[in-house]
């Protein structure tokens, strides 16, 4: 059996993470149930960071939160000195709640409202990545009324198509997000912001794309990139003192996957840009880049309990855990594969083969399609890998089934970090008519 992130077997033949047995866990705060092996976030976190320095260029590792924010990520993000990425209120509502220091955060999203854009302003945000016309009018109005200086990146659509699902693609043309780098568009919103008073253009923003194994996009998407820079310096005066190349960078979700090392990822990333910047005599920005899946997707796993079973003779046999698409959608929006094993006895001689089903009111809550597993008890648990990223951010009340608590483990310890919502905590919104 080949284990994912950093699970591993115990002596008593269960799953384990981070040294802490699964099942003890199940036991202790019930299911389902998200995990997270710290030290394994740290270590990704460190990789990132050393491919900067080994290559001596100046940057920022932003945690995009949006992958898994709650305030003990964000505060783990901070001590790992991390920069980070919110795209909404609430995202930066929880930043600023942990204690993450503001002039590291970075807020993006394609339609900022005027009071989280407010809010933004006056907390001293580090950046803001201005993403449409709208939004530089909006922004230009709150800072001058004020007072206040804020800077500023432009998010550029390079017109790259990178390898991945429909859905989690961002930088080709045809796309909600940025200005076009090459219908004059992204040129326009530079004009405009280099005459805002208020406003310290720091420089540009791309991201192509999410869950990326090439550095083919990324590379092309730069040089787009490079070569207006070299255009507007030209042009404009203007050169760039920051570059941030998004995030994206894909892991091993199953055994399809061959994703490229972060490290390789990002020194191949920085040998592009370093050449294009001397080839074009321009000094070499400092780089951002803003991984989420990467720094916690393959650190995380849930824990299900398996419940009831049905045979579709000739056809198939469905298998449902206690929890499905309302606490990890990804497979019902992405089609997205996910391995597992039965966290009791991982080892154990494969039975037969079941589909995944979750728990909602759908037929299609599917976890995992065809899954072969040992012979299935009513006490055994469900341990489905590499869920740490958009699993609970994406969370949801589906059916009114609460979300799952999340447990953080290091050292053999145990923490619960986010608990269980309640019955009484769905409803709590809720004004009756009498
Ligand atoms: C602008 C931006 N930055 C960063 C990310 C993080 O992507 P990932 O979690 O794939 O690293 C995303 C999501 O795709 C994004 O839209
Ligand atoms: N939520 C997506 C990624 C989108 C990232 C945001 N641009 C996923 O689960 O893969």
């Amino acid at each position: 059996m080949y284990t994912y992130g950093s699970t591993s077997i115990n002596n008593k033949g269960n799953l384990a993470i981070g040294d802490v047995d699964t099942i003890d866990l199940a036991k202790q705060f019930g299911t389902p149930l998200y995990v997270y092996d710290v030290a394994f976030i740290r270590e990704r976190a460190r990789g990132f960071k050393l491919a900067f320095e080994d290559q001596k260029v100046k940057s920022q590792v932003a945690y995009a939160s949006k992958a898994f924010s709650a305030i003990a990520m964000i505060q783990l993000a901070e001590e790992e000195g991390l920069s980070l990425d919110v795209v909404s209120g609430g995202e930066l509502y929880t930043a600023i709640k942990a204690g993450f220091p503001v002039e590291r955060i970075h807020f993006h999203g394609n339609n900022k409202s005027k009071q989280e854009l407010e809010m933004a302003v006056e907390s001293g945000i580090g950046c803001i990545v201005i993403d449409n016309f709208y939004e530089i009018e909006l922004l230009k109005a709150i800072c001058s009324e004020k007072n206040a200086t804020i800077n500023i990146l432009l998010r550029v659509t390079p017109g790259v198509e990178a390898h991945t699902h429909d859905y989690i693609l961002t930088g080709q043309e045809d796309s909600k997000f940025g200005f076009d780098l090459q219908n004059g568009q992204a040129e326009e919103a530079l004009r405009t912001v280099l005459d805002v008073k208020n406003f310290v253009v720091l420089g540009l923003h791309c991201h192509i794309g999410s869950q990326i194994f090439e550095t083919t996009g990324v590379l092309l998407a730069a040089k787009k990139i490079i070569e207006q820079m070299l255009h507007w310096k030209n042009k404009y005066s203007f050169e760039a003192t920051v570059l941030n190349l998004g995030g994206g960078f894909g892991i091993r979700y199953t055994k399809e996957d061959e994703p490229i090392s972060p490290y390789q990822y990002v020194s191949e990333m920085l040998k592009e840009v370093k050449k294009l910047t001397e080839q074009h005599s321009l000094k070499l920005p400092e780089i951002w880049i803003e991984p989420g899946r990467s720094l916690v997707g393959d650190a995380g796993i849930t824990l299900y309990q398996v419940g009831s079973s049905k045979e579709v003779p000739r056809v198939r046999k469905y298998l449902a855990v206690d929890g499905g698409m309302s606490d990890n959608i990804r497979p019902a929006l992405y089609q997205a594969k996910y391995e597992a094993v039965l966290a009791n006895k991982p080892l154990e001689k494969v039975k037969e083969v079941v589909s995944i089903a979750g728990k909602c009111c759908e037929s299609g809550d599917m976890l995992i399609w065809d899954l072969p597993l040992p012979e299935i008890d009513d006490e055994d648990i469900l341990a489905v890998f590499c869920t740490g990223a958009y699993g609970y951010s994406m969370a949801n009340n589906y059916n009114r089934l609460p979300r799952p608590a999340v447990v953080f483990v290091e050292n053999g310890k145990s923490t619960l970090v986010v608990k269980r919502e309640s019955y009484e905590d769905l409803i709590k919104l809720d004004l009756p008519l009498y």
